[in-house]
């Protein structure tokens, strides 16, 4: 299974949104994130893709653990995301050949140009919650042209690091 993180940077009831040049999501709002490299801590791995992707420093300690999704395709394990939150930065965000930066008011979230699973997780992660899910695709590959079909949530988890 392929291990990824997502990484969302909040300042004022507003979050740092990429609207993703290429790779899977192509078009689409995201946070920034992408897969672990060999070695990499999946919190080692947000910071290095917030600094990829646009161009902010996230201090490692700053970055807490919001959730961990599943992304089944067609039955089997796909992608497995780490998703992190951090309120701390240095710099200002930049384009990158990667993403667009966007602030982006909590209520003004464009989840109808997101994948289809934020709506029912990212919501509570703005908040302050936490989530571990389990979102099943049907369709093929690649992912991001496959259907939302089936969906596990729980809330409230303690991770323990
Ligand atoms: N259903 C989904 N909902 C979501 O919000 N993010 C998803 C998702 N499925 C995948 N992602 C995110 C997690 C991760 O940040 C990224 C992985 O896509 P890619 O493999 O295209 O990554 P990138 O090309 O950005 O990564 P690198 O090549 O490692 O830079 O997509």
């Amino acid at each position: 299974m392929i291990e990824s993180t997502l990484c969302f940077v909040l300042e004022d009831e507003q979050v740092l949104l990429i609207e993703k040049r290429r790779g899977l999501g192509e078009g689409w709002y995201n946070g920034p994130g992408g897969k672990l490299e060999d070695g990499e801590t999946p919190r080692e791995c947000a910071v290095r893709e917030v600094k990829e992707e646009v161009g902010l420093e996230i201090p490692l300690g700053s970055a807490e653990k919001a959730g961990h999704l599943t992304f089944t395709l067609d039955g089997e394990d796909h992608i497995e995301t780490h998703v992190f939150r951090t309120w701390k930065y240095h710099g200002t965000p930049q384009t990158t050949p990667e993403a667009y930066p966007e602030w982006v008011a909590f209520e003004d979230v464009p989840y109808d140009r997101m994948w289809d699973d934020d709506q029912y997780w990212l919501p509570k992660v703005l908040e302050g919650d936490t989530v571990e899910a389990t979102f099943e695709f049907k369709g093929g590959e690649p992912l991001d042209e496959a259907d939302l079909v089936a969906q596990d949530l729980e809330f409230g988890i303690d991770f323990e690091e």
